[in-house]
């Protein structure tokens, strides 16, 4: 299931392929429409609540409306995470993930890019919700996007590791509300262990935070994956030498 070689190419969207097959992907792909298209409305009311200042009595009639909704929604609902499940193109999908989760208000929702030399890309940029010191992105959803975003380079090595450590320098205070670009690159894959490097760019183009991580493929995850060679390990894939980043 998680051959490397095939999660290499089925990696481009940054999914793995799912070994379980669905059975009807047209109606599935209408659930998904439906599915992100209420965590976008949800992430709005999310923004909205936060940036509000109608009065209170509104906000009382709007808390019963939305408290009616809720149960609405808890009518069928199951009891724990997501987890992985198979989309409408038969690919292994986190929709809860807190940070790309298509079916979750709380995730900006990131769309991170990567190719097979492991580097990564994601434009965002990130509303209100994602306060910290007044004005800025909260320090521990600039870590979240940095691991989410350096999470996705061994993934797609093929070796989809989780973090060990994530070691966040942060430079200079993320804003609020503009453009920003996280990148992430490998600097070297050794056996089941893949240091990666990232950084934050403003709509200026300065370094607003960096990181270097550790991703490991889990003991138990490293039967379904090839086991790297002697050529793997200290290297880049494919025997390059590790990538060297940008200036800042
Ligand atoms: C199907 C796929 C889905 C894979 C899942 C994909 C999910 C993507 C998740 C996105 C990113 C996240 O947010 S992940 C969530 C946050 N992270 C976590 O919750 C991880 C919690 N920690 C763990 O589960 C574990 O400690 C692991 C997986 C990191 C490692 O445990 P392990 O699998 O038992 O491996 P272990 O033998 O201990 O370590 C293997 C090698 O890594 C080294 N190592 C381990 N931890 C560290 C460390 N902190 N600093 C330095 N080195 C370390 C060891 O020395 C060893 O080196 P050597 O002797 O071999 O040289």
């Amino acid at each position: 299931m998680f051959n490397r070689e095939r999660t290499r190419r089925h990696m481009t969207d940054g999914a793995f392929a799912s070994p379980f097959p669905v059975e009807d992907p047209v109606a599935l792909a209408a659930l998904e429409v439906a599915q992100s298209g209420l965590a976008a409305a949800v992430r709005a009311l999310a923004d909205a609540t936060v940036r509000t200042r109608v009065a209170a009595p509104d906000l009382a009639a709007v808390a019963e409306q939305v408290e009616t909704l809720t149960a609405r929604l808890l009518a069928e609902a199951q009891e724990g995470p997501l987890g992985l499940e198979t989309d409408s193109a038969g690919r292994l999908r986190d929709h809860g993930n807190a940070m790309v989760g298509m079916r979750n208000p709380i995730a900006p929702p990131l769309v991170v890019t990567g190719d097979e030399s492991g580097s990564t890309s994601c434009a965002l940029t990130l509303g209100a919700g994602y306060e910290g010191p007044p004005g800025y992105v909260h320090g521990g959803i600039v870590a979240a996007v940095l691991d989410q975003v350096l999470g996705s380079v061994p993934a797609h090595l093929g070796l989809p590791g989780m973090t060990a450590y994530l070691n966040t320098t942060y430079r200079r205070p993320t804003p609020l509300g503009a453009p920003l670009h996280c990148r992430g690159w490998v600097e070297r894959v050794d056996g089941w262990k893949v240091h990666a490097r990232g950084e934050i760019r403003d709509a200026q183009d300065l370094v607003t935070a960096e990181a270097e991580a550790l991703f490991v493929v889990p003991r138990w995850a490293r039967e379904h994956l090839d086991r790297p060679t002697g050529d793997a390990a200290g290297t880049a894939p494919g025997g390059e030498a590790a990538q060297e980043p940008s200036a800042s």
